[in-house]
């Protein structure tokens, strides 16, 4: 049984002031951690007050991206060891977006993924097809594709330990859900493709989350499907009660 995790993705969004009350808010209300992994991926500028404030509560804070080196002249970047010393216990690795506006790739993704591991960070490896790539019915090849380069070179306890979400980019922030057919299929995918390049034992164990305008009206549905195991989620995660209702589906998941 895998433990399902609900992630909020806020992206560029919240000030100071508001996160801070958001999560003052929220963080009494979080599920219990063992049975539900409720995490916010705040703007960095946020971390480390953030991290202190959920101390003792089941509500954790992950950061949306970061650099594979460990320090060093890169200016505006925030290094896998400065998270790892704040205690942020998740990275979202990948995500569409700094593939598209950031020019992320496979092969980055995967020194990210390499580097969080290095410094006891969980990686959430996003992976996720365009719209052109879905009608030319080419998802399957790319994703798996993506699984394979982005897990390149870690090991069996690595692969396991990551969590990988499945974002169609085309139903990202669009209002457009994958059907939860889609979805579980797609999911469906990325674990046979991490049973052939591990074994079946790491494909039961990794989590992997769908992303792309989930909501409390559809997350049920989602998280009912055999091979999703939680959700990577921008914007319903950034009103309190919405968020709260995603968390608590993930108890009846
Ligand atoms: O990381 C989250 C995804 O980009 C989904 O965003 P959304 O829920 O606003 O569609």
């Amino acid at each position: 049984m895998r433990k399902p995790i609900i992630a909020g993705n806020w992206k560029m969004y919240k000030t100071f002031s508001e996160a801070k009350e958001f999560v003052e808010e929220v963080k009494g209300l979080a599920p219990d951690a063992s049975k539900v992994d409720s995490v916010i991926c705040a703007p960095a500028l946020f971390l480390q007050q953030l991290q202190a404030s959920v101390e003792g509560s089941t509500l954790q804070i992950g950061a949306q991206t970061m650099h594979e080196e460990k320090e060093g002249a890169f200016t505006g970047e925030i290094s896998p060891a400065q998270l790892a010393d704040l205690g942020i216990p998740y990275v979202i690795i990948g995500h569409s977006e700094r593939r598209q506006y950031f020019n992320e790739t496979d092969a980055s993704v995967n020194k990210k993924v390499h580097a969080a591991f290095e410094f006891g960070l969980t990686p959430i490896m996003c992976v996720g097809e365009t719209l052109e790539q879905r009608e030319s019915g080419s998802t399957g090849s790319i994703v798996e594709n993506q699984v394979a380069e982005g897990l390149k070179g870690l090991t069996e306890e690595q692969a396991s330990k990551t969590v990988i979400a499945y974002e169609p980019i085309w139903a990202i922030g669009t209002g457009k859900t994958a059907t939860a057919e889609d979805a579980n299929e797609v999911c469906g995918i990325i674990r046979k493709k991490v049973a052939a390049l591990y074994n079946d034992e790491t494909a039961q164990q990794i989590r992997i989350q769908y992303g792309g305008s989930v909501k409390p009206a559809n997350i049920e549905e989602l998280l009912g499907m055999e091979h999703i195991d939680g959700a990577l989620v921008g914007g319903a995660s950034l009103e309190t009660e919405s968020f709260v209702k995603l968390l608590e589906a993930g108890l009846h998941a």
